[in-house]
Formats: structure tokens, sequence, C-alpha cells
């Protein structure tokens, strides 16, 4: 079955049902130790993660680690650009469950992302990224702890389905003269437009099942939240890219209001709402009026549709959502995607789970983690239906590779979410609870050590990994 690995002689597999893992007392978990360094953070995780483990569970449970290799270390074993072996593949698709380190991807030429190249193979469709404050870590903002949310970022298409063209080259070419003298005239809306002759060429698929599946695990981890973070935030920048962007966003609203209608109320539903609970007597339209400050400027036929909206909403859900009955229920709200990236900076409280295309999620779950702290604090998850990979935010940080500096917290973090997600929560809750209190007690790594005031001296990576199992009590 594999050509150059040997899976663990004791433990069994992680299976799934109904897209839940079930989970044995030992399981096998496959791990990517990954590029850079990927060599100093893996075994300060799997050092933490063991210990926690034994500590938990006095080895009533344990993890039968099994190494498989992708990136440069799996050239090295399985020759020049096997980056991604079928043997890797092999191991999580049998075992379900894995765990890796950054892998490296070229700009411009080169090999395409090995990241996303697992994501979109094992349909791992939800990359979810909490970024949450611990207390003690340094941070640029004034009010680091007010920041708590999670990115859940649609993770298999977008741009990075990575169909492109290169400039010049024969089909991109082609493409473009398509495009222009068929496919843009034949659109009216496009006028004129046409594409540079010299330009490179990028898909930007957006499907209503991506899109949709996403929201709804969005959703389904917001009914677990505490009351006051039960809410989703559509993000994306539906203004420029209606159709791509903008979709997303009027995909996830049919979503929830068709599958967890008695779950949530959007935005504007509320607005609708609470404008009727004020003035009982408030018309149809002075209720649109209220809710679109442009009312007055529209044409006859927008204010139309605003006034049917509104009796559309209290003649659909009054009696189910109305007398404040709304503010118990998730709430769905959008944000374009420029707007977000200073929301979570002015007003963090505000915001709890942002579903996201892929390209923005990418984009602000580097910016939230550094709210909180920096890269060495964002963790991560790639989630499908039957197979999950846990995964920091950050890349492999190649300056600082083999140093034995880097900070591991990501990884070790993102190790808590898998334990987590296989049930094992003792075990989690004593690596937060060690985490916390080596920050706490300035016990860190050189990246939060110079934000520090005062300063103070730096652990190495490996020195991080053994305060934290310290700490554990
Ligand atoms: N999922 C994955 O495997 C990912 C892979 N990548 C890949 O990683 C490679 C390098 O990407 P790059 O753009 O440099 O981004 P990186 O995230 O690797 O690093 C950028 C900077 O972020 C800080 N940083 C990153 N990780 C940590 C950490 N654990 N602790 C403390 N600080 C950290 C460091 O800043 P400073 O030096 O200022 O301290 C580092 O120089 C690329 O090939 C990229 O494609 C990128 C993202 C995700
Ligand atoms: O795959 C890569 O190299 C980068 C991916 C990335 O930045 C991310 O997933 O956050
Ligand atoms: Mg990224």
């Amino acid at each position: 079955m594999y050509d150059k690995i040997t899976p663990p002689t004791t433990g069994a597999k992680i299976t799934f049902k109904n897209g839940e893992p079930i989970v044995p007392e030992n399981p096998i978990i496959p791990f990517i130790r990954g590029d850079g360094t990927g060599i100093d953070i893996w075994p300060a995780t799997q050092k933490v993660l063991d210990a926690a483990i034994a500590k938990a569970y006095k080895g009533q449970r344990q993890v039968s680690w099994f190494k498989v290799y992708a990136g440069d270390e799996a050239c090295d074993l399985y020759g020049t650009y096997q980056y991604l072996p079928q043997d890797t593949l092999t191991a999580i698709q049998e075992y379900g469950v894995a765990i890796k380190g950054p892998l490296t991807t070229p700009v411009g030429g080169g090999i395409r992302s090995l990241n996303v190249a697992l994501r979109q193979i094992f349909d791992l469709y939800a990359c979810v990224r909490p970024c949450r404050y611990y207390a003690g870590t340094p941070s640029p903002h004034k009010n680091p702890e007010k920041l708590d949310v999670i990115v859940y970022r649609e993770n298999t298409e977008d741009i990075y389905l990575g169909i492109e063209w290169r400039q010049g080259s024969e089909i991109g070419d082609r493409l473009i003269k398509l495009l222009n003298e068929e496919l843009i005239p034949a659109t009216p809306e496009h006028g004129k437009k046409q594409i540079p002759l010299d330009a490179g060429i990028g898909i930007k698929p957006i499907s209503k099942g991506g899109s949709q599946r996403l929201v709804r695990r969005a959703m389904k981890h917001a009914m677990l939240l505490p009351k006051q973070k039960q809410q989703v935030t559509l993000v994306h920048k539906g203004n420029i890219m209606k159709y791509t962007e903008g979709a997303f966003r009027d995909w996830g609203y049919e979503l929830v209001t068709s599958e967890f209608r008695q779950e949530c109320v959007t935005e504007r539903e509320s607005w609708i709402l609470s404008n009727k609970e004020k003035n009982p007597s408030i018309s149809s339209e002075d209720n649109a009026r209220q809710i679109d400050p442009g009312y007055d400027a529209l044409t006859p036929e927008k204010k139309a549709q605003i006034v049917k909206e509104v009796e559309t909403v209290l003649n659909s859900i009054w009696p189910s959502h109305g007398n404040g009955q709304w503010k118990d229920k998730i709430m769905v709200n959008d944000r374009i995607a420029d707007s977000i990236f200073q929301q979570i900076q002015t007003r963090p409280d505000e915001y709890s789970i942002l579903a996201t295309m892929n390209l923005n999620g990418d984009y602000l779950s580097d910016a939230a983690a550094a709210i909180v702290g920096g890269l060495g604090m964002g963790p991560g998850a790639n989630i499908g239906d039957a197979c999950a990979i846990f995964e920091a935010t950050h890349g492999t940080a190649p300056k600082h590779a083999g140093l034995d500096r880097i900070n591991p917290g990501s990884v070790i973090l993102s190790g808590v979410m898998m334990l987590e997600y296989m049930g094992w929560q003792e075990a989690a809750d004593l690596i937060k609870k060690g985490l916390s209190e080596a920050i706490a007690n300035s016990q860190v790594t050189y990246d939060l050590a110079r934000l520090l005031e005062p300063p103070v001296e730096p652990l190495k990576c490996s020195e991080f990994a053994e305060a934290i199992i310290q700490h554990f009590g």
C-alpha cells in the first residue's frame, strides 16, 4: 500500500459519520513536519501535544504519530519534484485527521501551492482560523482582548483554483481574443470594455454550492457559541465583483433564511422589526425610509422594492421574530471586505464569525492574527465532511528556519483545535492553560519578547514548549 513509509504498528483509524469524526482511544494521526521553520515548530508541537495527552488521560488515550512527507523533505526521500507523494495522500485519506507544518510555495513560476492542493484534494472546504487574545501577549493594539473572531474561509475555490494563463501564452492570447471579439461585445453591460492584449488572465469561480456549504458550517458553529457571540458576518467585495463576491453574499443570505429560518435574523430584518416595535403604527414606507438612508433619492421602482421587502419581512417572520424575539437569534449581517479590515481594528468587539471567500479570508486571517499578537498566535483547521487537516495561519518564515527561535504557538494551538475536534477537551484545556500562563509570565519567544515593555530575554522555540508543559500544573 505504501512505497516508502510504514504506519505505526499500534493504533486505530479515525472514521467519520455524518461529517463528524469517531475517534478511538489510540488514533493514528499522520503529520507533515513542514518546510522552513517546520523543522523547529513540529518537534515542539508534538512534545506539547503528547505531554498534555499523557497528563490528561494517564495512558488511557494516546496518539500514534505517523510521519508522512510533503515539500522539500518529500523530495529528499522520494526524488526530485516529488513534493506531494502518493504515500502521503493515501495516509491522509486512510486516517482522516492530520496535522501539518507550513509548506513553501514559490512566487511567480514553479509549483502551485501544496497547501492549497491538500485542501482541494480532500475537499476541506472550511478553513477555520480563530483569532483570540491570550492575556499578557504584547500587541500593537490598545485593546487586543476585544477581538475574538473566527475567520471561516471558503477553502477550495476562488482564484485559489489556480486557473490562470501567463501573459503571452498561446491559450491566454486566444482567450483574450475570444473575450474581446465575441464574449464581451455579446454582453451589453460590458459596453466597449476590452482586455489589454498584454494581460495575464486568471479565473475566479465562486459557486453557489461552495459558498452555501461554507456558510452552513459557519452557522452551525455560531449555534455553539455563547449567546453574545452568535453572529455571522458575510464578507465580500460585492460592490465591485457582483456575480462572484456579490453572489456569495446573496447565496449566504438565501441559505441562512431558508435552512436556519427559525434560528437567525438578518441585520436588515432586525432593523425592520425594531422599527415596528418602537412604533407599532409605522407605515411600510416610513419603515423602508428608516432602513435605507438614501430612500428619498431612489427611483420609484427601487422604493417599491424596499417597501415590499419591509412588508414581506413583517408578514413572514413577525410572529416568530417580532416583539424582541429576534434578539435571541443568530445575527447575520454582511460587510464589504475593505471595510471589515478597519472594522476589526476600530470596533473589534462587534464581530464574531467572519464568513469569507478564499482570498479575502487569507488576507483577513493574517490581519486579525496581528491584532492579537502576530502570526505566532494564529492557529487554523481545514475541515471537510470526511477529513480534516490542522495547520497554522502562517507560512515557513524561512529566515528563522533551523534557529530554534520561531514561535510554535500557532501550530500548538492548531493542535489544540485538533484535540477539540477529536473531543479530547481535557488535553486541549491543559495546553491552553499552559500557554496562557507561560505568556502571562513573559516566557515568550522572540516575536513577543521584542514587543514587551520592557523587552524580555526571549525563550527558544523548544524552551517555550517546555514552559507550556511546566504550566500544565
Ligand atoms: N499554510 C502554509 O503552509 C502557508 C505557507 N506559506 C508559504 O510560506 C512561505 C513564506 O511566506 P511569507 O510570506 O514569508 O510568510 P510567513 O508567514 O512564513 O512569514 C512572514 C513573517 O511572519 C512572521 N511569522 C511567521 N510565522 C511566525 C511564527 N510562527 N512566529 C513568529 N513570527 C512568525 C515572521 O515575521 P518577523 O520575521 O518579522 O518576525 C515572518 O518573517 C511562502 O512560500 C508561502 O507561500 C504562507 C502562508 C501559509
Ligand atoms: O499555500 C501557500 O503558500 C499560502 C497559503 C496561505 O497563505 C494561506 O493559506 O493562508
Ligand atoms: Mg495566508
